[in-house]
């Protein structure tokens, strides 16, 4: 008899009985199937319900957070719309809406699934990158690489460059990363300037941040070819990538317009342009540093001057931010307007 032989009978003598002890049915409260573990036969009746309304509460959280990921969080409302609306009319016995509403539903849901088919996409999108079992941490930047980033971009604008810079969040954007150059490299101001400011092989595409490293460089990133909302029809393929990726994913990406010099940042669904760069450095923050680091490096006092420099920015910013009017117009229209 060989070793294994060996190990396999003393696993089977050694084993064996305790798993047929293990799942005997409890005295007392038999299970039919005799399935039911033998130390849980007593409480087996409310470990089950607790365990379904568990895993219940755990699909639905993580069903939430993919519906807010994806930006289609209005579909949720307006699927509690209809809810509330039919339990106020079965409350009231409003029979007429009963009625009408039960001819209704049906087909609204129809509509609703083929309307909304690119939003259901979105979510399930979501779902499948970050994993019902995804283990929720925060992807750790350093605040140095955020400074590093927004001074790499205010450089690029200043030599008419432009630039898209990824930093992951809970998702590692893998299959983003799989796209470019992998890198691995530590994010210096000058790295990433000599990245998008030379036309070499890298200066295409993305850069995706991952744990505070340029994970990978030349990265292509998504674009929904049917997307036609007003902000990528005057937007060029840089600015649609980055809107789908944080409509797809958690992602924040910083965009730098090569063609009018404006830094973007867009995340949760939306591109936020026009704001300064402490405003652009405290978003960065909030979204990607860790609360109790924050909390830990700012004092009552650095805390205070950053709420002060946040506002002074502000209003400077307000003042100069084109209105609505100026923005259709465009920048030629503008400059003439303000040349007279
Ligand atoms: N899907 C994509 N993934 C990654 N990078 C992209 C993608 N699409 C475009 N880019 C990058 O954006 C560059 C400029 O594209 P385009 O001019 O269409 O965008 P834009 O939004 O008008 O930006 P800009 O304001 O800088 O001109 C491309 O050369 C490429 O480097």
């Amino acid at each position: 008899m060989g070793p294994l032989d060996q190990l396999l009978a003393w696993l089977k003598t050694k084993l064996l009985p305790l798993f047929e002890a293990l799942f005997r049915p409890a005295s007392g409260n038999e299970d039919p199937d005799g399935a039911v573990p033998v130390f849980l036969g007593e409480f087996w009746g409310y470990g089950a319900s607790a365990l379904s309304v568990l895993v219940l509460s755990y699909l639905l959280y993580k069903g939430y957070k993919a519906l807010v990921a994806s930006g289609a969080l209005e579909l949720l409302y307006g699927i509690l719309s209809i809810g509330i609306l039919y339990l106020i009319a079965a409350v009231l016995r409003l029979e007429f809406l009963i009625w009408l509403l039960d001819g209704i539903v049906p087909t609204l849901l129809v509509i609703l699934a083929v309307v909304l088919q690119p939003e259901f996409r979105r979510i399930f999108v979501q779902i499948g990158r970050q994993g019902m079992l995804h283990h929720s941490h925060r992807n750790h930047q350093d605040l140095q690489v955020i400074n590093n980033m927004v001074e790499a971009c205010e450089l690029l604008v200043e030599m008419s460059r432009g630039a898209l810079i990824v930093f992951c969040r809970e998702n590692m954007l893998r299959h983003i990363v799989r796209t470019g150059t992998s890198l691995n490299a530590v994010p210096g101001t000058e790295l990433v300037v000599s990245l998008f400011a030379f036309d070499t092989p890298l200066h295409d595409g993305a850069i995706v941040l991952n744990h505070s490293r340029i994970a990978a460089a030349g990265c292509i990133l998504p674009i929904d070819p049917e997307e036609k909302t007003l902000i990528t029809m005057k937007s060029g393929t840089r600015h649609r990538s980055a809107m789908e990726l944080v409509r797809e994913t958690d992602a924040v990406v910083l965009v730098v317009s090569e063609e009018s010099g404006h830094i973007s940042l867009a995340f949760d669904g939306e591109m936020h342009s026009h704001l300064g760069i402490a405003e652009i450095l405290e978003e960065l923050d909030r979204l990607l540093i860790h609360k109790k680091e924050r909390r830990k490096r700012l004092g009552l006092g650095r805390m205070l001057l950053q709420v002060w420099r946040f506002f002074g920015e502000n209003n400077k910013r307000r003042k100069e931010r084109p209105t609505q009017k100026e923005i259709e117009e465009g920048p030629e229209n503008r400059n003439r307007t303000e040349g007279g």
